[in-house]
């Protein structure tokens, strides 16, 4: 994980209809024929933005305005250790076109289109799509109480109306929940007031089948630790985003060898709901977000006013039961 690695700077440029620009890279170069985000090498000594804006300068000829470094992430090819470092390009000046001879074009990026993407980019690209189209805000909801399913669903299905959308919204009933759970219909509620749910059934049950593909499926600890890769591949290839919850290194390896499209990480401190585990801090989950190639949520006694720190920080958004619910 400490070797030499080419820093390279990617513009993830987005247009205001929502559509994000790509190249097909030319024949001869590294991973010829699929689609990517223009930009390449920084030279020794040159600053991230400034490399950043003579690349996009050389290959697609525009002039930067407003950049944002949304993810960076190490990967690992057989010949080369990358750190991809990903920049949502939202301003600049000229049209975008081929000053290379390499084919580009500009496609609509959203949650219905993020299987496509991943199937036409190299592997190592699943995180710079996920970081364009994931909200930064995830909402776990309270466990199922002493009132049973039911009025646990009806009590989630109240509030999010009142959550600002789009927010990823893990539906976790608690391993005390020994009914079995009205998945479809709890993920229809999330669906139709706008948000992206993700399914969290209790203990090392398995996902529900048969669910809308917009429906995200989430690794806790005891399935991170018994899913095998072939069923977490398949879901993901039927278009289901998988998430993971990560305490620590080993958790984060196996989260990486699943490929899955994001993770908490938790617990940053110790909160209401998990009393007496004590809190990693701030240093130890930067580490684990610098080795993660994959949007990194902070989870445990933070809500979205932290936000800037867990950018600061390197993590991607924010998770909590309390500050949404
Ligand atoms: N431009 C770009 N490169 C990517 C993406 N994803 C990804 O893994 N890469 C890899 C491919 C290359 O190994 C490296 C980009 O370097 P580059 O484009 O400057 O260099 P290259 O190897 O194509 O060309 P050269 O300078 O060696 O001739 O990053 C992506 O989305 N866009």
């Amino acid at each position: 994980m400490d070797r030499p690695r080419t820093d390279i700077v990617l513009g993830l440029l987005r247009e205001p209809d929502g559509r994000v620009w790509t190249e097909v890279r030319p024949d001869g170069k590294h991973l010829a024929g699929l689609r990517a985000f223009p930009g390449g090498k920084r030279r020794a000594g040159e600053a991230l933005r400034d490399a950043l804006a003579r690349e996009l300068d050389e290959e697609i000829g525009i002039r930067v305005q407003r950049a944002r470094r949304v993810i960076t992430l190490n990967w690992d090819y057989p010949d080369r250790h990358l750190r991809l470092i990903g920049f949502e390009v939202t301003r600049w000046t000229g049209q975008p076109r081929s000053a290379e001879g390499q084919q580009l074009a500009a496609e609509p990026l959203d949650r219905d289109a993020r299987a496509d993407w991943l199937a036409a980019m190299p592997p190592a690209n699943r995180g710079l799509v996920n970081a364009l189209v994931l909200p930064r805000c995830l909402a776990i909801t309270p466990p199922v109480g002493a009132d049973g399913v039911t009025a646990w669903q009806a009590g989630v299905e109240s509030r999010l109306p009142s959550l600002p959308a789009p927010m990823l919204v893990n539906l976790r009933p608690g391993d005390a929940a020994n009914a079995d759970l009205p998945w479809p219909a709890l993920a229809r509620a999330v669906l139709a007031a706008g948000h992206w749910p993700v399914v969290n059934p209790p203990g090392d049950r398995p996902w529900p089948e048969g669910l809308d593909p917009r429906v995200g499926l989430h690794l806790n600890h005891a399935r991170l630790l018994s899913m095998s890769d072939h069923a977490v591949r398949d879901r993901q290839a039927r278009g289901h985003l998988v998430s993971a919850a990560v305490h620590d290194r080993a958790t984060l390896e196996r989260a990486i060898e699943l490929a899955v499209d994001l993770i908490t990480v938790s617990p940053l401190r110790e909160t209401a709901t998990h009393p007496g585990a004590s809190g990693m801090g701030w240093a130890a989950f930067a580490g684990l977000a610098a080795a993660a190639p994959m949007p990194v949520y902070a989870l445990g006694g933070v809500g979205p006013d932290d936000l800037p720190r867990i950018w600061r920080r390197g993590g991607f958004g924010v998770a909590s039961i309390s500050a949404f619910w």
